[in-house]
């Protein structure tokens, strides 16, 4: 009798999965911080790691299951192999090339979407019933080639969009007016990146909507200039990327909000990207963020936002902008 057996006495079969296993394509610093948050906020118990670069992957994954006693004994996998992936409930894709200084999100379109080929059907394969959510860039038209590329209906593709943004948007609004983060309600939506729409109309703190208070809140003749605060937004991403070279704990902790919101099934309201056509007037076959609530399948609804009329025109650009890329595109 081997020692193991001398110490355990069998009663049953253990399940071969958590239930819970989530999938992240890509060890890059979005991966990892995307991993790391899931892992250490208790969101997954159960993560599978994939990569091309195999040496990398093994150490990361090593580097992780070392701590696996500080994260409620999470188990962490890692391949090259895309059976490693097998029976996920999502799958987070951040595999791809990344801006470099200067360089915009839609610079990236057709190296990721080459990128995408190998990765998307691999995932299907071996996940059929996943989620899937992307977080490579151009996000946007990246969740488009991912549904495409999948075949899954589209609440089961996401993208995640501007649930950053509008956390940069409250951090920047809570830092005016010395609120905490959390308390300061407001919602970026449209495309994540240059293009993105700040919902004024709808900025609020404690159900105090701040355009009563400033009725030219966001618009050019604000005195205040609150319109600064979206501009900042736009350059978060450029800011950081010249400061440190690229983007990665907010992200990862935006995608680790996202999981858990799906895998708790709990209806949670998140700026995700998801197909917004016959919303707002759109009538073009494209991913642009929306409130959209989350639940076990996907995005279940998408929340109907009153929009004043520049809100609605800017975001038809984002769609339009979108469109225009999607037909560029050689898939
Ligand atoms: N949606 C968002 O809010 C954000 C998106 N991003 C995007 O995330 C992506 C990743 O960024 P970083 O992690 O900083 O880049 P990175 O260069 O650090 O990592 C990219 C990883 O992808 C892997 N990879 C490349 N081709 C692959 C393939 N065919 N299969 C599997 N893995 C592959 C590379 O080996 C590398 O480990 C970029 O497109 C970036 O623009 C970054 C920040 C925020
Ligand atoms: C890089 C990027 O998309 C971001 O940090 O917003």
């Amino acid at each position: 009798m081997s020692l193991k057996e001398q110490l355990l006495g069998r009663v049953a079969e253990a399940p071969a999965h958590s239930g819970n296993k989530v999938t992240v394509v890509g060890v890059g610093q979005v991966g990892m911080a995307c991993a790391f948050s899931i892992l250490t906020q208790n969101v997954a118990s159960e993560v599978a790691l994939v990569d091309v670069v195999a040496d990398k992957l093994k150490g990361e994954m090593l580097d992780l299951q070392h701590g696996s006693v500080f994260m409620r004994n999470a188990r962490v996998l890692a391949s090259t192999d895309y059976a490693v992936s097998a029976n996920s409930r999502l799958c987070i894709v951040t595999a791809g090339a990344r801006q470099k200084d200067g360089e915009s999100r839609l610079d990236l379109v057709q190296r990721n979407t080459d990128i995408f080929k190998g990765i998307i059907p691999q995932l299907v394969k071996h996940s059929p019933d996943c989620i899937l959510l992307i977080v490579s860039n151009p996000v946007d038209v990246m969740t488009y080639v991912a549904w495409k590329l999948s075949g899954f209906p589209k609440h089961r593709v996401i993208g995640s969009g501007t649930n950053l943004d509008s956390s940069r948007f409250r951090v920047l609004m809570s830092q005016r007016l010395n609120v905490a983060p959390s308390s300061v309600h407001g919602w970026i939506i449209g495309e994540h990146g240059d293009s993105s729409v700040p919902v004024w109309s709808g900025v609020n703190v404690a159900g105090v909507r701040l355009r009563e208070l400033n009725p030219s809140l966001g618009a050019a003749e604000d005195k205040e200039n609150w319109a600064e605060v979206h501009k900042q937004v736009v350059q978060s991403a450029y800011e950081v990327i010249r400061l440190k070279g690229y983007t990665s704990w907010a992200i990862g902790l935006s995608v680790a909000t996202l999981t858990e919101a799906v895998l708790r099934n709990g209806g949670q309201v998140h700026a995700v990207s998801t197909v917004v056509q016959g919303y707002h007037g759109i009538d073009k076959e494209v991913f642009l963020s929306l409130p959209c609530v989350l639940s076990e399948s996907g995005v279940s609804h998408i929340v109907k936002q009153p929009l004043t009329d520049e809100e609605t025109a800017q975001l038809k650009r984002s769609a339009d902008i979108m469109h225009e890329v999607q037909t560029r595109l050689k898939m």
